[in-house]
């Protein structure tokens, strides 16, 4: 029996890969000194892992910015928009840097790579982009200098590599007339060069990443998968392969992998539990295939159930035998922080809910522990076991959990608890009435630049190093400031600019009862960029007002409506860390109550206007379409229970990024919000023609600028996109607004760029009506 890891945290323990990066970027370190803090950060990480008695070492799986990239730039799929910069560039990082963030830089201006949701996780991969030419050639070499990095530490480590197959389908056809899968065949080439150089260098096993597995697959697809993996063996008899799909089963596409000449296959036993039944009375099973049992779940923070683990464990082992067992986590730890020791504040985290929890570290010592007890005949006599089934009942017996009024509200809950008190078409003239917005209406999406200056203020008072009270006044002060701002920009609807959130969900959850959080929990978002997911560990409610007073502040320095800002039910859900003693969807309908009531309470304030963003609806949707329906009816449901007590004549905003409407846009006008925000401008409101085309009857506000990037875009750009949404929607439904919220930008370019847009609408005012060109 072995131990297996699918990959590590790689952010550094303390961020020091964020700073390291941001440091480099603005040209404040040396390219040899961020090379080295990787270099420091991948040696500490194999050292953990070997001293953790992993058998399996996993290497590559580290990265300066994305794992999707770092394999666009190991085969070469360098867009034609880089190849000035790959000329000049001195060194591969800065081309890859370019690729991942844009670069404007001594007359190059060269825009970034898209970016998007690694299937259902807050973790962003950067979009491969192929031309129906295509061409790879070999050019990083990271993966076998990863290699013989680790062996040169002594540490013999299991390279991983993004799969072929999973590859291409994450991409993009950048141009008409193929399909990416077409480049099959040009591409595994590139892969059987590394894996020769690898074998050359002494590796043995290479584990092949294919989650795209854990997705519906056509036969076409399914093919592909076993001509990758066909080949691969019979060119490289001798190389042991271990083919890994996560955050689900492998469904329909079990026969098809069950037929691969595959060393090991990795299950991911908390998504897929019900496929080991499937795969142990297969008769496809080879009989030299091992079985990578992901027992311990990379997904979530909470300590492993030895028993449930070893149910499964022992299972397999009595059908296989021990020597064809593996023990894992389901997937990549990338997902959880590195390591709960580093929780010490017992005021933040406590020590009854931290006995609970397991972070990286302690996975790794799960599945030494694991691979002890499963070799052991009598493993329920073991301390090892003994010590996790108590700290199990402690958590089940825990007073901590339960808060029967909140099961009791949710008994009491009506049909009509969904439904606004009147339709969309009565609402509006109501809301014009009230409200008397312009045609075009301005406004942004809620947050304003997060500067230094506002994380250092926070950052002080939370180490009680600032007064309550001077930190207060700071961020009345930036509040005013902003509100002042829009009023001189000429906004219609200003926002207060979330200045008191270090998080739009982790602000929440340390408000909420029910959550805890940590001080140093951080797990990699996209780059440089990591969020702090809050822990939902019991029963939801809202014991007071979260947002009222800093709503209702802003509201008072200006005539114009301020918006409310909240995070919708699904989006706190689907970023935090979620207890896995009930149902997900009883978790969400817990807390859109308690977001309702604070709606109701901004709108008791005289606040008519509030929006509850829900980014995370579609991300939070299930790999395989059959279960969509099921998600989606609790999941817009929610969303419906947290926003339909108002009356008719407030407004409910949600906002969206991210997103792709197409196939669930149904749900989307399910929700009934009067307007919705959508990221627009990079797709060049191609968005919006499924709006169009299912005739969306509220109102929206497609983004017209990109906010991830300092560029300040022209008046023209602005107003020719809004003439493309006129031309697809009435002027009587849009809304002008950026992409998303503006936390990540500086406020010479966010100033610059708003007026642009206030002009911009202007334009389009005086033009309603008239024929465009
Ligand atoms: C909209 N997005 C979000 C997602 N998920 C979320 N949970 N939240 C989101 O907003 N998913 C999809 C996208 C992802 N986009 C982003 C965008 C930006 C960030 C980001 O900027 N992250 C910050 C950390 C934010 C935070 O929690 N800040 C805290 C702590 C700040 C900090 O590091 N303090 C320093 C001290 C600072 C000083 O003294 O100067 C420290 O603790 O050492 C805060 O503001 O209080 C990041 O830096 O990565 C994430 C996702
Ligand atoms: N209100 C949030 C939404 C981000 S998706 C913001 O503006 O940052
Ligand atoms: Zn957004």
């Amino acid at each position: 029996m072995k131990t297996s890891n699918l990959g590590y945290p790689r952010i550094g323990a303390h961020r020091e890969l964020k700073r390291a990066c941001e440091k480099y970027w603005s040209n404040k370190i040396s390219l040899e000194d961020l090379v080295e803090t990787g270099k420091s950060i991948r040696a500490e990480n194999w050292k953990l892992q070997q001293e953790k008695g992993i058998d399996l070492v996993p290497s590559n799986d580290f990265s300066f910015y994305d794992q999707v990239l770092d394999t666009t730039l190991m085969v070469g799929a360098i867009p034609e928009r880089y190849k000035n910069v790959q000329k000049s560039s001195k060194n591969l990082l800065d081309l890859y840097f370019a690729m991942a963030r844009g670069l404007q830089k001594d007359g190059v201006d060269v825009i970034a790579m898209e970016m998007t949701k690694w299937f259902d996780t807050n973790y962003h991969y950067i979009v491969p982009e192929f031309i129906k030419d295509q061409e790879f050639e070999w050019v990083s070499q990271k993966v076998v200098e990863e290699f013989k990095e680790a062996k040169n530490l002594g540490i013999h480590t299991k390279p991983v590599l993004l799969g072929p197959v999973t590859y291409l389908l994450l991409g993009k056809e950048k141009e008409e007339g193929f399909h990416r899968l077409d480049l099959l065949q040009k591409l595994i080439p590139v892969y059987h060069s590394i894996l020769k150089e690898l074998l050359d260098a002494g590796a043995t096993w290479v584990q092949f990443d294919e989650p795209i597995l854990s997705t519906d697959l056509s036969s076409k697809e399914q093919e592909a998968i076993g001509i990758v993996y066909n080949g691969i063996a019979e060119s490289f008899p001798n190389l042991k392969i271990l083919l890994a799909s996560y955050f689900g089963d492998y469904g329909d596409n079990l026969d098809t992998v069950l037929d691969l000449p595959v060393c090991a296959l990795h299950l991911d036993l908390k998504r897929g539990q019900g496929q080991l039944d499937n795969v142990l009375e297969s008769e496809k099973l080879k009989e030299n295939t091992s079985l990578s049992l992901g027992v311990v779940d990379g997904r979530n923070v909470w300590k492993n159930d030895f028993e449930t683990s070893l149910q499964f464990i022992q299972k397999a082992k009595e059908k296989l035998g021990e020597e064809r067992i593996i023990v894992s986590p389901s997937c990549s730890l990338l997902h959880v922080p590195y390591d709960l020791e580093l929780e010490e504040n017992e005021r933040i985290l406590s020590a009854e809910i931290k006995d609970w929890m397991a972070f990286a570290k302690q996975k790794l010592e799960e599945l030494q522990s694991l691979k002890i007890l499963a070799k052991s005949p009598d493993y329920r006599s073991q301390k090892l076991f003994l010590d996790n089934a108590a700290s199990m009942e402690r958590r089940g017996g825990s007073k901590l959990i339960h808060k029967p009024k909140v099961k009791h509200r949710l008994e009491q809950l009506e049909k009509k608890d969904y439904y606004r008190e009147s339709p969309f078409a009565k609402r509006k003239i109501l809301q014009e009435e009230h409200l008397k917005l312009p045609l075009f209406p301005t406004t942004t999406i809620g947050s304003f630049p997060q500067t230094q200056e506002v994380r250092r203020n926070r950052s002080m008072f939370k180490k009680g190093e600032l007064q309550e009270r001077e930190y207060v006044g700071f961020l009345m002060e930036k509040t005013t400031e902003t509100i002042r701002l829009q009023e001189e920009i000429g906004l219609d609807v200003p926002v207060h600019g979330e200045f008191e959130r270090n998080d739009m969900v982790e602000y929440f959850g340390e408000q909420l009862e029910g959550f805890t959080f940590t001080q140093n929990g951080w797990v990699q978002s996209y780059g440089s960029r990591c969020v702090k997911p809050p822990i939902i560990y019991g029963d939801v409610s809202r014991p007071v007002p979260m947002t009222v007073f800093w709503t209702s502040f802003a509201q008072s320095l200006t005539d114009k409506p301020v918006k409310g800002m909240l995070t919708g039910p699904v989006t706190i859900l689907q970023w935090s860390f979620v207890r896995d003693d009930q149902a997900r969807s009883a978790t969400c309908e817990q807390i859109a109550l308690a977001i309702l009531d604070e709606v109701l309470d901004l709108e008791k304030e005289g606040i008519s206007i509030i929006q509850v963003d829900e980014p995370a609806i579609r991300e939070g949707l299930p790999l395989r379409k059959k279960d969509w329906g099921r998600y989606l009816d609790w999941a817009i449901g929610a969303f419906k229970l947290s926003t339909s007590g108002v009356k008719d004549s407030t407004q409910i905003h949600t906002h969206m990024c991210y997103s792709e409407f197409n196939d669930i846009i149904q749900s989307i006008a399910d929700m009934d919000a009067d307007v919705i925000t959508i990221e627009c401008s990079r797709s060049q409101m191609e968005l919006l023609d499924a709006f169009y085309e299912f005739d969306y009857p509220n109102d929206i506000g497609p983004g017209v600028y990109d906010i991830h990037s300092p560029r300040v875009p022209s008046e023209e750009e602005i107003v020719k996109l809004l003439q493309k949404a006129e031309h697809v929607l009435p002027a009587s439904k849009l809304w002008v607004n950026p992409d998303c919220g503006l936390k990540t930008r500086g406020w010479e370019e966010t100033i610059n760029a708003l007026k642009v847009m206030v002009s911009a609408a202007q334009q389009m005012r005086e033009t309603v009506g008239q024929p465009s060109n």
